[in-house]
Order: C-alpha cells, then sequence, then structure tokens
C-alpha cells in the first residue's frame, strides 16, 4: 500500500495523528517536564506530574518506537518522578545527563563545574534576597524568582555578573535565571541526535529551551522530505506566546496534554 504523503504545516490534528499512527514503528513523543507534564507550583521541590500522565506515557511507549522526557532537571529528580515507567529515557539538564543502563551517565565536559555549581549556591544563599529560591542541580544552579518578580532584575544583574566572573552561561526560563557549564549541550541537540533514525517525532514543551527542540525538528524536516516532526507548545502567561508561535498546535494545560495523548493513542 503507498504511505501518506508527509502533512505539510499548518496541518489539522487528524491528519498529524493518522500519519503518526502509519509510522507508529519509527515514531519517538518528546516531553519536556516542567509546565508540560507537571503544572507550575511556587516550590520546585512539590511539582509533580498530573496523575492521568504516567499511565499516559506508558502506553504510548507500547506503540510507538520511543518516549523520552528531556527536562532541565536532573535525572534524579526525573527518576524520583517517574520511577514506575520502565520504558521511558530520561535526559537530564538539558541533555548533559541521560539514565542509561540503570545508571546516570554524565557529559564528562560537565563534569568538572560540580565544585564551582555547589560554591555557587552556596553564594547565591547568602548574597540574593530571601525570597530567591536557590535550586542547586550539581551542574547548573537555577534562581527562581516566582514569588518576587519585583527581584527580576536583581536575579539577572547577579547573575550575569557571575557568568562573567567564572566563565558560565546564562538559561533563562519561566521566572528563572539559571547558570550552566560552558558545554554545548541543549534540547535542540538532544533532538538532533535523537531523530536521527526516526521518521517521525513529537516535541512537547512550554519553555525557552524548548524552542530549541522545535528547530530540531524542523532542521531534521528541511533535509528529509520522508520526516515529519510535530511541535506542541502548552500555553502559559510567561513564555507561552512565544513557544506557541514557534509551535504546530498549542495546548492549554498539563491535564489537555495527558488527555490530548489519551485521544491520540485510540488511533493506534
Ligand atoms: O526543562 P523543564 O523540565 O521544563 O525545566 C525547566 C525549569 O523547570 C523548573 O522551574 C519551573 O517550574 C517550577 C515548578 O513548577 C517553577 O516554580 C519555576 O518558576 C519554573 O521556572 C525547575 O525548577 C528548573 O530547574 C528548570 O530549569
Amino acid at each position: 500500500m503507498a504511505e501518506t504523503a508527509r502533512p505539510t504545516h499548518p496541518l489539522s490534528i487528524d491528519e498529524a495523528w493518522a500519519f503518526t499512527a502509519e509510522r507508529a514503528s519509527v515514531t519517538t513523543f518528546f516531553f519536556d517536564f516542567d509546565g508540560v507534564l507537571s503544572p507550575v507550583t511556587d516550590d520546585p521541590d512539590a511539582s509533580q506530574p498530573v496523575p492521568a500522565v504516567l499511565g499516559v506515557l506508558e502506553r504510548l511507549a507500547t506503540v510507538v518506537a520511543r518516549v523520552a522526557i528531556v527536562s532541565a532537571r536532573p535525572v534524579s529528580f526525573l527518576r524520583s518522578r517517574f520511577e514506575t515507567l520502565e520504558h521511558v529515557d530520561l535526559y537530564g539538564l538539558y541533555g548533559l545527563e541521560v539514565w542509561h543502563d540503570g545508571e546516570v551517565v554524565t557529559e564528562p565536559a560537565a563534569l568538572e563545574f560540580v565544585p564551582a555549581m555547589a560554591r555557587l549556591a552556596e553564594q547565591a544563599r547568602a548574597e540574593l534576597p530571601g525570597e530567591i529560591l536557590v535550586e542547586y542541580k550539581r551542574l547548573s544552579v537555577a534562581l527562581h524568582y516566582r514569588v518576587a518578580p519585583e527581584l527580576a532584575a536583581t536575579v539577572e544583574r547577579w547573575a550575569h555578573e557571575q557568568a562573567e566572573r567564572l566563565g558560565l552561561r546564562i538559561q533563562r526560563g519561566r521566572m528563572v535565571a539559571e547558570l550552566k557549564p560552558p558545554v554545548d549541550q541543549d534540547k535542540g541537540m538532544v533532538i538532533t541526535e535523537g531523530v536521527r533514525n526516526a521518521g517521525c517525532a513529537w516535541y512537547f514543551g512550554d519553555d525557552m529551551s524548548d524552542i530549541k527542540a522545535f528547530d530540531a525538528l524542523r532542521a531534521r524536516e528541511a533535509v528529509d522530505p520522508g520526516f515529519f516532526g510535530m511541535a506542541v507548545a502548552v500555553a502559559n502567561p510567561e513564555t507561552g506566546a512565544e513557544v506557541s508561535s514557534a509551535a504546530d498546535l498549542t495546548l492549554d494545560s498539563p491535564d489537555a496534554v495527558a488527555a490530548f495523548l489519551t485521544d491520540g493513542l485510540r488511533r493506534f
């Protein structure tokens, strides 16, 4: 039987699901975590996936080639939220960490920054106002101003000074500025590598770092007429407009992501 031609963007949801179901054996689904699988909370430690997500991801993993979570969180955090999922791959810290064969594999070039990041987190706690939540992630430090948005400029200035002093990079996100090692790794690179042998891939994201993942799908489509990439944004008041404008489709919330996938699973 002749294969259906790749849908062109913009496309209908029905077309996207039909094409994906036809190529299930060469399809990967990638998901960001915060704001996509879990609703935003003031305290990052309190974040949990919406209840329907675990079952949906596990079912999805039985019908497509691969399901993976690609997050700025450490793999240890992702494991704590998804430890019951046996068939979902985990990329942490923008791909500096990967869960592989029962252990965390870390990008070697980033390892030398572990002591500096621990010191930086202590310094941030000492120097920044108490309302700023400092999240130490082993290879990076996130400075959260969600509960004190008026301190955004203070955080930005401090992060900039430290980045200059230590030769670090800054990743901005939803009410957060994160200091990272100067190692070339981002979600776009994870997706570029992850779709190398795929015929179809979907990526669900809500934040600035996810736009690089959308771009990686587009780049692959540009060089491979047989490849189909679907970029799905999740709406939010902070980065939503920018992320939506780079996506094929926007869903309202993490609950809507779970409902959308539940519906999509009926097509396989
Ligand atoms: O790549 P992700 O999985 O989306 O991680 C991005 C950042 O997510 C977390 O921060 C965001 O969610 C928090 C909990 O809902 C929220 O309080 C914060 O304002 C958001 O920016 C995480 O804590 C960060 O380390 C990640 O960089």
